[in-house]
């Protein structure tokens, strides 16, 4: 059994049994956050005052009509722009009052990115490329080589330690770039329409290691346009017009389901073949 499989097969935690009512921590808590792209013409109001929290192991697909401002917040989110106005705080840093530099070192050490474009270097093998988080803190040696197998591993790829990404199919680089993702053990593994260049078999392997790594604790942001992969998620966050238009809750009902749709769907793609 592949560990994609293995993971599609977990049962989902049922979070109702939760007998420990300490308030989560938050992995980030976002407050009247506002973003304004100063033009010579205009200045466009690309966030109107979003709030919400996400607590630490939650999966949170954030969706939206174009120019609504997903990318924006997740640019924000991902410590690569800074906000107008409000708070934005990743675990107990707050962002919004950062200088450049403070924000550089918050991206490289404590953000998880998966692209989709993947992103990888060409000239470096698999657990080369999921140790280059590290390059850029001096810390390569055997102990960050053993956790960039140990994570090559985890995404199935253990037999691919050093192929090239060009010897991979998407799919397989797009393992690559989530275990890159976790390398620096951050605050969240934070998804750009990760599955988008994927067909739909690979785009359910790939939404499966997050729901494996989802059921681990680690908190999952990921942004997409398709109701399929959003479905997959924990929580459905709507943006329109720069603010929050629904938070909404999906069910473990709904995700079993939703769950069992797509993997009978892709049996059936599969069977054709
Ligand atoms: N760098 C920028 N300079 C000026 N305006 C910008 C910039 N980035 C985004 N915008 C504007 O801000 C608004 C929100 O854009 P954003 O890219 O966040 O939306 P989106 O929901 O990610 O859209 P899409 O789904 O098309 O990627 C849009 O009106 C967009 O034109």
């Amino acid at each position: 059994m592949s560990m994609s499989e293995a993971y599609a097969t977990t049962p989902l935690p049922n979070h109702s049994d939760e007998s420990n009512n300490e308030p989560k921590r938050l992995a980030t808590s976002i407050r009247k956050l506002t973003k304004e792209y100063v033009l010579k013409s205009e200045t466009v109001r690309a966030l109107r005052g979003v709030s919400f929290d996400v607590p630490e192991g939650d999966y949170v697909a954030i969706m939206g009509p174009s120019g609504s401002g997903k990318s924006t917040l997740l640019n924000l989110l991902g410590c690569l722009d800074k906000p107008t106005s409000g708070s934005l705080m990743l675990g107990e840093d707050d962002i919004a009052s950062m200088t450049d530099d403070q924000l550089a070192e918050i991206r490289s050490k404590r953000i998880g990115f998966v692209f989709q474009s993947y992103n990888l270097i060409q000239q470096l093998s698999v657990v080369e490329n999921i140790q280059v988080p590290l390059y850029y803190q001096g810390r390569l040696g055997a102990k960050e080589r053993a956790r960039a197998v140990e994570l090559a591993e985890l995404v199935g790829l253990g037999d691919r330690l050093d192929h090239r990404p060009t010897q991979l199919s998407g799919g397989q680089q797009q393992r690559v770039a989530i275990a890159r993702s976790l390398i620096n053990d951050p605050y969240f593994v934070l998804a750009d329409e990760a599955t988008g260049n994927l067909d739909s078999v690979t785009t359910d392997e790939i939404l499966a290691i997050f729901d494996g790594l989802n059921n681990e604790g680690r908190t999952i942001i990921m942004v997409t346009h398709e109701d399929d992969v959003a479905e997959r998620a924990k929580r459905i966050v709507r943006l329109k017009d720069g603010m929050l238009h629904t938070d909404e809750i999906v069910s473990e009902e709904r995700r079993i389901a939703v769950r069992a749709r797509q993997a009978q769907a892709v049996k059936e793609l599969l069977a054709r073949e």
